[in-house]
């Protein structure tokens, strides 16, 4: 891949993106988060070959949110194995919005899959029975690179005070047997575990791991299983963009996961790590303007799953 003008095409694809901030809003379910600069926009790049790039507001920190349940899958799947995980949640798209309900009563007790709020909700309810947030923590250091990531306490609050929604799908799946332990734990974990703070370049690390099949890039050191790297990457392609994924295999291509935060990781196999962030939002929930700046990069350096 031609890397040397990366900077001037990073730049290209801001202003790209830029035009759609107006388009779309900033979360406003989650109070503290309808206070964010609706107009930031950042990107971060990372090659497998160590290259780092880096445009906008790229070191602006914003809260990881479903991100989250990308982590959450990865230290589930390493420590208790699929089997058992997948005991608890399924495989499929659900094509419902990230934070319905419906399919809990109608279709099934346990939720479609890992990223939508009910799925990350049960697996958060594994993690608690056994571990503490702290654990999970420093997962997020190693796969980010940075030790000083923290949870933002305001957001946490807020989530923790107005999530009702997400406090009733738990009680729902504690009266199913999904949820074996305490409820209100796994609320705070998982709450906890969307209130991280973070910035474009801690995801493009991230990003760049898994781009380079589970290896960190400067360390050369095996972070993630392989046979995780699979299952985690498979389901970002089918669900990782909530019920907008199908569009975004097409016009992007690339295994990725965005946060009503406004942050979404992407990579592309062998190649790059991507964080963007812009947390102007679409109906469906996923950055307006940071969507279009990957749209816009992969078609720009051939990033796309299929491109030939
Ligand atoms: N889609 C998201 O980023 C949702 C995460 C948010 N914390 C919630 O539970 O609703």
């Amino acid at each position: 891949m031609e890397m040397e003008n990366i900077t001037e095409i990073l730049n290209d694809a801001l202003e790209y993106g830029r035009k759609y901030i107006s388009k779309g809003n900033v979360a406003t379910y989650i109070p503290e988060l309808a206070k964010v600069d609706k107009d930031s926009l950042g990107i971060s790049l990372v090659t497998i070959a160590g290259g780092r790039y880096h445009v906008g507001d790229w070191d602006k920190e914003f809260t990881i949110q479903s991100i989250s349940k990308t982590i959450s899958l990865i230290f589930a799947l390493e420590h208790f194995g699929p089997e058992f995980v997948f005991s608890k949640v399924g495989m499929e798209p659900s094509g419902d919005p990230f934070n319905s309900i419906a399919k809990l009563e109608t279709k099934s007790k346990y939720p479609s899959n890992p990223f939508i709020n009910a799925g990350a909700i049960a697996i958060a309810g594994l993690i608690a029975d056994r571990y503490k947030f702290e654990d999970y923590l420093k997962l997020v250091h190693r796969l980010c690179g940075r030790n000083s990531i923290d949870i933002d306490e305001n957001v946490y609050m807020s989530e923790n005070e107005t999530g009702m929604l997400n406090r009733s799908m738990a009680y729902l799946m504690k009266n199913n047997g999904i949820i074996e332990g305490d409820v209100e734990k796994t609320l705070e974990l998982y709450f906890k575990m969307c209130s991280i703070k973070i910035n474009t370049n801690d995801l493009a690390n991230y990003a760049s791991i898994l781009a380079n099949g589970g290896v960190e890039i400067e360390s050369q050191i095996q972070l993630i299983d392989k046979s995780t790297i699979k299952i985690l990457k498979s389901l970002m392609v089918t669900c990782g963009m909530y019920d907008g994924s199908g569009e975004f295999a097409i016009r992007v291509g690339m295994p990725a996961k965005s946060g009503v935060g406004g942050g979404i990781v992407a990579s592309s196999e062998n190649k790059v790590g991507i964080g963007v962030f812009g947390p102007s939002l679409d109906s469906q929930g996923n950055s307006i303007g940071g969507y279009h700046i990957l749209e816009y990069l992969s078609n720009e350096l051939g990033l796309h799953y299929f491109s030939c």
